[in-house]
């Protein structure tokens, strides 16, 4: 049986050297029913990514920041404390280590990423001293506000399709995706995840990374 489906990025439709697996873009692309892209990345990267697979703009950005159908576009964040939190950061004398060509954070509009190698526990004191959150994707560093989630940018897409969240089936594979599969219908977490979408998933697949996604992807279809 075929679902609506909501799928990350990064960790489930890539390989472990970071590339989308090209076999995902035939079966996105002949998907029957509606397909959302859902992640951290800055808006343009799933926009992008839904017009090379040739499927409708439906897409989750920003961790639930943005939101967008071809019909329509919301901006269900507001990154001015994230970006006063990381002010303070790099005032008192800290990086966040995206050098001068920041690509992560150019197009970026309700939070903010920052690298992997920084110190977390420092980043979330800051974060925490403007009422923000930081979550790890394990790709990123998010400073973002704690009400922003991939659930709301999800509620907002279903909603303009006519659909509800629990008409989808999640996949994906971190924290960042525990509230969304807390509000879909089913979720799978790819064997590569992390502790938080572990927990939150329905089932994890034996396969991790894309291999994983497309087992979610098999299974649904034998349903
Ligand atoms: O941008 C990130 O940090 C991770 O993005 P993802 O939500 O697609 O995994
Ligand atoms: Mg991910």
């Amino acid at each position: 049986m075929s679902t609506p489906v909501a799928i990350d990025i990064d960790g489930t439709m890539t390989q472990p050297d970071g590339g989308i697996d090209p076999k995902l873009f035939d079966i996105l692309h002949d998907w029957p029913e509606p397909v959302v892209i859902a992640t951290g990345k800055a808006f343009p990267y799933p926009v992008a990514l839904c017009e090379f697979i040739g499927i409708p703009t439906q897409v989750v950005a920003e961790n639930g920041g943005v939101a967008c159908t071809d019909d329509s576009v919301a901006i269900l964040g507001d990154g001015k404390a994230a970006r006063n939190a990381v002010y303070s950061f790099e005032s008192a004398g800290y990086d966040i280590q995206r050098g001068d060509n920041d690509l992560h954070n150019r197009w970026r509009e309700t939070e903010v990423s920052v690298a992997t190698t920084v110190d977390v526990s420092v980043l979330s004191e800051f974060a925490e001293a403007h009422g923000q959150t930081v979550v790890d994707t394990g790709y990123s560093y998010h400073v973002k506000s704690p009400s922003i989630s991939k659930a709301g940018g999800l509620a907002y897409v279903a909603e303009e399709l006519g659909l509800e969240t629990t008409d989808f089936v999640a996949i994906g594979d971190s924290e960042n995706d525990s509230e969304m599969f807390d509000v879909c219908k089913y979720s799978f977490s790819v064997a590569n995840c992390d502790a938080s979408a572990e927990a939150a998933a329905d089932e994890v697949t034996d396969s991790p990374f894309s291999a994983g996604t497309i087992e979610a992807l098999d299974i649904l279809c034998s349903d």
